[in-house]
Formats: structure tokens, C-alpha cells, sequence
């Protein structure tokens, strides 16, 4: 089922997540409704914080080289570390909880993690370009950040103007 996606500022995003420790039906549940949650929103990575849940859960489903968001490609991830990273990229970022806000955001080229599946079983992976981007975006979710706080200072203060003018727009 479909669930409220909490947006920009609200404090519950800056909440650090917890882990899973029960790979159980409420956790096959949460899964199956973040997935629904980030389809109908035209998302492409969502973290539980995002729908209020604070639990170390991440999904991602990029778009193939076809352009088609495939479930196929879906990556569920339960409690994951980052073991390694290296290289540096810069691509353009956006994300559901800060919606209509697009901003260049340097990552780390290719990464290392460690992580579960919704069975408990523990993955290890490799991963480079922008599936790493996603990665690095919804995993400082978890820790309780946007990407907006990668910002220079002076973006920062464009964006919080735009974002309070766009917020007044929307009440009046
Ligand atoms: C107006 C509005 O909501 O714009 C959007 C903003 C962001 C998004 C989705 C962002 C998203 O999935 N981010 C996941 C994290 C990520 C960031 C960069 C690269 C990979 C993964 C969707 C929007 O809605 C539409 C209709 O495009
Ligand atoms: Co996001």
C-alpha cells in the first residue's frame, strides 16, 4: 500500500535509523510498501525514514539502458555498511522528500558494501557510476541527512530562499 513520504523540513528525517533485527512479515510489508511508495511517486530510491520508518531500509530501482524502471533490477537492502569507496564523481541529484530540487552532489565513483536481503542473507557488492550515486544518497538517509547538506554554503542559502518562497506559493 501507498505511504506518506515526509518531506523537507521535517525533523524525522534527521533521525539515525535503526537496524532490522527481525526479518519478519512486518519487514516483507514495509518493503512491499516502500516499493509501491516510490513507484507512484516516480521515484528511483527511497529509504524508510522517508515514509517515517526509522530502519536501516533501502530500496533502489534505477531505469535500464531501454529507459524502463524494471522490477527485475530492484535492490532491497536491510542494515548496510559501506566497507569501501574510492574515486570521485559529480552528477545531478533529487530526491522524493525534497521534491522539484535538483542539485550537482559529488559521491565517491565506486563503493564496497555489506548488507541482508529481506531473508537475512548477507550480500556483498560492488558498486560504481550512478548506481553508486543512489546508493551513497539513500545511505545518508539513514544517518539522518539529505543530500541538500552537501551543499556550498551559498547553494545552501539559494536553495532554503527557493525552497521558502516555493513553501508561501503553495499556502497562499
Ligand atoms: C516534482 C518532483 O517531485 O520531482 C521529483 C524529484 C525527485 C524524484 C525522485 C528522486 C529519487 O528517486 N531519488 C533517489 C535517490 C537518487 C538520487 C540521484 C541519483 C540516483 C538516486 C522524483 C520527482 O518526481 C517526478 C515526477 O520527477
Ligand atoms: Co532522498
Amino acid at each position: 500500500m501507498i505511504r506518506e513520504i515526509i518531506t523537507y523540513p521535517n525533523k524525522l528525517l534527521r533521525t539515525k535509523s535503526e537496524d532490522v533485527m527481525k526479518f519478519d512479515n512486518e519487514l516483507h510489508t514495509l518493503l512491499d510498501d516502500m516499493y509501491d511508495t516510490m513507484i507512484a511517486s516516480s521515484g528511483v530510491g527511497l529509504a524508510a525514514i522517508q515514509v517515517a520508518v526509522p530502519l536501516n531500509v533501502l530500496i533502489i530501482n534505477l531505469v535500464n539502458e531501454d529507459d524502463i524502471q524494471d522490477k527485475a533490477d530492484l535492490i532491497e537492502v536491510i542494515n548496510p555498511v559501506i566497507t569501501h569507496k574510492d574515486g570521485v564523481q559529480i552528477n545531478q541529484e533529487g530526491c522524493l522528500s525534497i521534491p522539484g530540487y535538483y542539485e550537482n552532489i559529488k559521491r565517491a565513483k565506486h563503493i564496497v558494501v555489506e548488507f541482508y536481503n529481506r531473508y537475512g542473507e548477507k550480500q556483498i557488492k560492488e558498486y560504481e557510476d550512478f548506481l553508486a550515486v543512489a546508493w551513497q544518497h539513500e545511505m545518508e538517509h539513514l544517518s539522518g541527512h539529505v543530500f541538500i547538506e552537501n551543499l556550498s554554503f551559498i547553494k545552501r542559502q539559494k536553495f532554503e530562499k527557493e525552497w521558502k518562497s516555493k513553501q508561501k506559493a503553495k499556502r497562499s
